[in-house]
């Protein structure tokens, strides 16, 4: 049950504060029951606190002793060195779970005690307000049971894919980083909104609910976006003229080749940091 787990962060940054918040407003697992620690940033580790209601590390070592299920949640060139700090104290009883981008369960199970099971898991930071595209895999010593653990944990904060693990890269690259991609296309439709003359405020509430609309209608009604595309596209309309202006660039070629440079640099990140390892 995880309403019974005790959860111990490895980070305090964007993602665990959009998971403990997500995980909080679901109600799957009491504040008192999450501890943070970071790296040296006390004040961050306070606000947390303050705002959440969740404990804040004071001592690690029993922190993660008492753990059921350890998150590691830091930029993937720290991870060697959270794990030389922490990964001792982890035994097989417990669980770890990484959001790391591009970090190989191998490469975490390699700093860990013989057996301790890994989850690897790609949320996105709109587990903030419980939805996340997460997609999850676990490493070879986690069973089934840990497996279905960690998606009950990610599915209190959206929606849960179980893709083989070399596949999280790609995910990496498509949802983990998608909504920087979304609220590019959105700020750049507020710029075009005021330079056709709309107040900035009102380029926000119709844009919110456009993408919001948007969204709802490929869930709910299950067709593909380009028929729901034509559905907007009056014959000679207004429509057609603002997609023709799209297609005189190759807006299909520049996301392509978005997403690979970002499933690519996932990869490399991954590569550099198991060539890292210490021994
Ligand atoms: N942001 C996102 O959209 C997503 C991020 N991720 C992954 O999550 C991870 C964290 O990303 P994000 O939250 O954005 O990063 P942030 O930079 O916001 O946060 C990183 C956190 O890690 C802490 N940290 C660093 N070293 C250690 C250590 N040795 N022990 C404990 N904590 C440590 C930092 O502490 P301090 O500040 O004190 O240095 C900080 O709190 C990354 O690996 C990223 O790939 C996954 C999905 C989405
Ligand atoms: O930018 C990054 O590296 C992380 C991984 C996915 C989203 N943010």
């Amino acid at each position: 049950m995880l309403a019974e787990k005790l959860l111990f962060f490895a980070g305090a940054g964007a993602i665990s504060e959009a998971m403990l918040k997500g995980l909080l407003e679901a109600g799957v697992v009491p504040a008192e029951q999450i501890t943070v620690n970071n790296r040296k940033n006390r004040e961050r580790l306070f606000q947390l606190g303050q705002s959440y209601g969740i404990h804040i590390s004071q001592q690690r070592e029993q922190e993660i002793a008492a753990a059921d299920i350890i998150i590691l949640a830091m930029k993937p060139f720290d991870i060697h060195q959270a794990l030389q700090e922490i990964g001792a104290n982890i035994t097989p009883q417990q669980m770890v779970i990484s959001v790391v981008a591009g970090v190989s369960t191998e490469t975490i199970e390699s700093q860990l005690v013989e057996g301790v099971a890994v989850i690897r898991a790609m949320p996105n930071t709109s587990s903030f307000v419980q939805a996340s595209a997460t997609a999850i895999s676990r490493g070879k010593h986690a069973t089934i049971e840990q497996l279905e653990q960690g998606k009950q944990i990610f599915a209190a904060i959206g929606s849960v894919t179980e893709v083989e693990e070399q596949q999280l890269d790609a995910v990496t690259g498509l949802s983990g980083s998608g909504p920087a991609y979304i609220y590019y296309v959105i700020e750049s439709l507020m710029q075009a909104g005021q330079q056709v003359g709309l107040s900035e405020e009102t380029c926000r509430e119709l844009l919110i609910q456009t993408l919001y609309g948007s969204a709802k209608m490929l869930k709910v009604t299950g067709k593909n976006p380009q028929e729901l595309r034509r559905q907007v596209t009056s014959p000679n309309g207004t429509t057609m003229a603002g997609l023709a202006v799209l297609e005189q660039g190759d807006l299909p070629d520049l996301l392509k080749k978005a997403v690979e440079q970002a499933t690519r640099r996932a990869t490399e990140m991954g590569q550099e940091i198991s060539a890292m390892q210490p021994t």
